[in-house]
């Protein structure tokens, strides 16, 4: 039996995490995708946080072992009876049953705090906006969308800081690609379309052979808007790939291709011309947004996902192969 294939997309609150979630699912198919929020295993409401003086970023303020569990059974194709907190009242709603499809989203705050949650992922991702990007992205959405004043969204973002630097931020370790929209030369008020993307890459999975791109194009990789370097992260070494939002349709091409040739899925979502929702996603406040350095992201994670996949449907022909010799 096949089991799903496991995302991870965690990060702090308003880095991007259901953005990107919505962006994959389009490019995999909705209907073979099934998507988690882990805001879901909070284990009190809005006024219980308040009143205990706890944030929502607080491993005792969740399920996280309820949550572990959770990802084990839909790991293996089970259903779950998952809990609903509403964002809209800041309670909690009946549960209800899930039954994970071909590929599974998990996306939230702690996702990657304890070592049983950790190992229910195929592929694992942190989203790492610049801080003020965040807050600017924090203030919009909630004031927009969760009824919060745009004060209560600093006061909160001050009293969370603690616990974002204890519990939040130390996850990026365990990620095998952090992605970092940021905008150029720190001007914030760059439109959210040209914002440039730094991808770090982890040798904690195999990745597209991205080297041939610093041999290609003008020849100057550090002046180009495609960029790939060595770097360290958490104190281990890492590849970084960058690409900036003002990147030519040409250059992108390029980039594309090393990505998509080898999937044979990817090559249909890579043209271009069938093609030109790639990289369109609507944002949580309503907003349309599309980019290269979004397409790029979003292709780079679906190629992970199907070459996670791929490496499990030969594990189970290798093990059937093994059987019948026996
Ligand atoms: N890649 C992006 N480019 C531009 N804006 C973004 C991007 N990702 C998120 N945003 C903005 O940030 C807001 C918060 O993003 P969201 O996906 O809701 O974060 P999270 O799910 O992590 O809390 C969105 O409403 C959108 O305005
Ligand atoms: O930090 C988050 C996570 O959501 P996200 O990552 O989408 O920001 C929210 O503030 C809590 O879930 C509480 O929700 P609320 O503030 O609505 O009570």
């Amino acid at each position: 039996m096949t089991r799903p294939i496991i995302l991870g997309i965690v990060g702090d609150s308003a880095a991007g995490k259901t953005t990107l979630t919505r962006g994959i699912a389009q490019v995999l198919g909705p209907e073979n995708v099934t998507i988690i929020c882990t805001d879901d295993y909070h284990r009190y409401d809005r006024k219980q946080r308040a009143e205990i003086g706890i944030t929502a970023l607080h491993p005792d303020c969740n399920y996280l072992d309820i949550m572990q569990q959770h990802l084990s059974q839909l790991r293996t194709g089970q259903p779950i009876l998952k809990p609903v907190y509403s964002h809209k009242t800041g309670s909690f709603e009946p549960p209800i049953y899930i039954k994970p499809n071909k590929f599974v989203i998990v996306e939230g705050l702690l996702g990657y705090s304890t070592r049983g949650a950790r190992d229910s992922y195929d592929v694992k991702v942190y989203l790492a906006p610049p801080e003020p990007l965040r807050a600017k992205w924090k203030v919009k959405r909630d004031t927009q969308k969760r009824g919060y004043s745009e004060e209560q969204v600093l006061d909160e973002l001050t009293k969370r800081e603690p616990d974002s630097e204890q519990f939040i931020r130390p996850q990026r370790q365990w990620s095998d690609i952090v992605v970092s929209f940021y905008p150029p030369s720190d001007d914030m008020d760059e439109s959210n379309g040209h914002l440039n993307v730094r991808l770090i890459l982890r040798p904690t999975i195999p990745h597209p052979d991205f080297t041939q791109i610093i041999y290609s194009g003008d020849g100057a990789n550090l002046t180009s808007a495609i960029r790939l370097g060595l770097d360290r992260d958490m104190g281990k070494p890492v590849d970084v790939l960058e690409v900036d939002g003002h990147a030519t349709l040409e250059q992108v091409n390029k980039l594309e291709h090393i990505i998509c040739s080898d999937m044979p899925y990817l090559r249909n979502i890579c043209d271009r011309e069938s093609n030109p929702e790639l990289g369109k996603v609507a944002g949580t406040t309503g907003e349309t947004l599309q980019s290269y350095p979004l397409a790029l992201t979003q292709l780079l994670i679906t190629y992970h996902m199907l070459r996670a996949t791929q490496n499990h449907q030969l594990g189970e022909t290798q093990v059937v192969e093994q059987l019948v010799k026996i």
